[in-house]
């Protein structure tokens, strides 16, 4: 029998659940000046730090030696211009590590009343996310708002943390605070947590953790699958979907989602496929992009691999190296969804 690394488990849902519940409230509070542009033209917020600088807090009380690969860093931060917004930061992370204990949740993980930490230990925390990657040893993968662009605008977004062993993803934790519970059940609200640890499969709860419900990827047919693809063009080829989407019969529109809740509402049997190939060279994935929802998919019985049917490297760095996609389905509708990626690609190679 696998390990059932409930400690982890525990604490990375009490992580995610306090980081969403910071998310949520910031959103309302959001104001202009409190979105950066990275390096990379993408846009980081307050959010953005303040739940990296919680979730990397809790990581660090509860598992001192664990090193993190995170998305974000403080550095814009620590310098005179940064000043406004990491005042904001500190107060909002504070804010979400003093709340008061709820059921499962450890003071030792640096949670609850009077456990304010100070400036220069969350910017640390922030700081520990820098960790290199590879193939070997314990390591957790922070996403503290996946999916910005979808926070932003108000859409969906998801706060991520996996825990990967010898470049095996072991535990997923997605929180998606603006997800419909049960899409058929508006009265039933907004805010799910995703949870799956490898061999003991994948559930989704509530995000106070109430009602854990087990997940199965159902079996689908050309007539009732949709793909499941990113909300930006930029991130992912909707013509390349478009393509394979008709070599495969398949007649409903694609659903578009930002973030990692596209793996959540495919492990709970919504839309049956999740492609994303990339729009050009040189954009490698991230880790932390894939991985809580790559466990999600596996132990919802289903399958992520690349568009040549290999697996997901999550031991060569920070990133997946190579891009060459990203295929998530149930068994069946996964083999067909890679035989259909490579009539579609050897049809545009003989265009060309
Ligand atoms: N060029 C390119 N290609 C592929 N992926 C990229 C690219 N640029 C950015 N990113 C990453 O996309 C993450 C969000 O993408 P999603 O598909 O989840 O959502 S979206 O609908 O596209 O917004 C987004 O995650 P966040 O930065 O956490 O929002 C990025 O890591
Ligand atoms: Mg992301
Ligand atoms: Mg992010
Ligand atoms: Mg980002």
């Amino acid at each position: 029998m696998s390990l059932t690394f409930a400690t982890e488990k525990q604490v990375a849902v009490a992580a995610v659940r306090r980081a969403c519940l910071l998310t949520s409230s910031v959103f309302n509070k959001l104001v202009k000046n409190e979105t950066l542009t990275k390096g990379d033209k993408s846009p980081v917020t307050v959010g953005d730090y303040s739940a990296q600088a919680v979730i990397s807090t809790i990581l660090q009380h509860a598992f001192p030696a664990d090193p993190i690969v995170g998305e974000e860093d403080a550095a814009d931060l620590r310098v005179d211009s940064g000043a406004n917004l990491r005042d904001r930061i500190i107060t909002l992370a504070n804010e979400a590590l003093t709340g008061e204990l709820e059921l499962g949740e450890n003071s030792e993980w640096g949670i609850g009343p009077g456990q304010e930490k100070t400036a220069a230990e969350l910017l640390d925390a922030i700081d520990r996310g820098n960790h290199s990657g590879g193939s070997t040893g314990r390591m957790w993968t922070i996403d503290p708002i996946d999916g910005t662009k979808g926070f932003l605008r108000g859409e969906q977004y998801a706060v991520c943390l996996s825990l990967i062993v010898n470049a095996q993803v072991q535990v997923g934790v997605i929180g998606c605070p603006n997800l419909p519970v049960n899409p058929e059940k508006p009265e039933f609200g907004q805010g799910c947590i995703f949870v799956a640890v490898r061999g003991h499969g994948a559930e989704q709860m509530s995000l106070s953790g109430a009602h854990p419900t087990p997940l199965r990827i159902p079996a689908f047919t050309s007539s009732t699958l949709s793909f499941l693809e990113s909300v930006e063009a930029a991130h992912s080829s909707h013509s390349f979907n478009d393509q394979v989407s008709s070599l495969l019969g398949i007649t409903h529109s694609p659903i578009r989602m930002d973030s990692q809740a596209k793996y959540g509402c495919l492990a709970r049997g919504e839309g049956g496929a999740y492609l994303r190939m990339p729009t050009g060279v040189g954009y490698q994935e991230k880790i932390w992009d894939h991985a809580p929802g790559a466990i999600l998919i596996e132990e919802a019985g289903g399958v992520v691999s690349d568009s040549r049917g290999d697996p997901l490297n999550f031991g060569l760095g920070r990133t997946l190296g190579e891009n060459y996609g990203v295929v998530a389905a149930g068994k069946d509708v996964h083999r067909r969804v890679l035989d259909a990626v490579q009539k579609a690609r050897a049809e545009a190679k003989s265009k060309a």
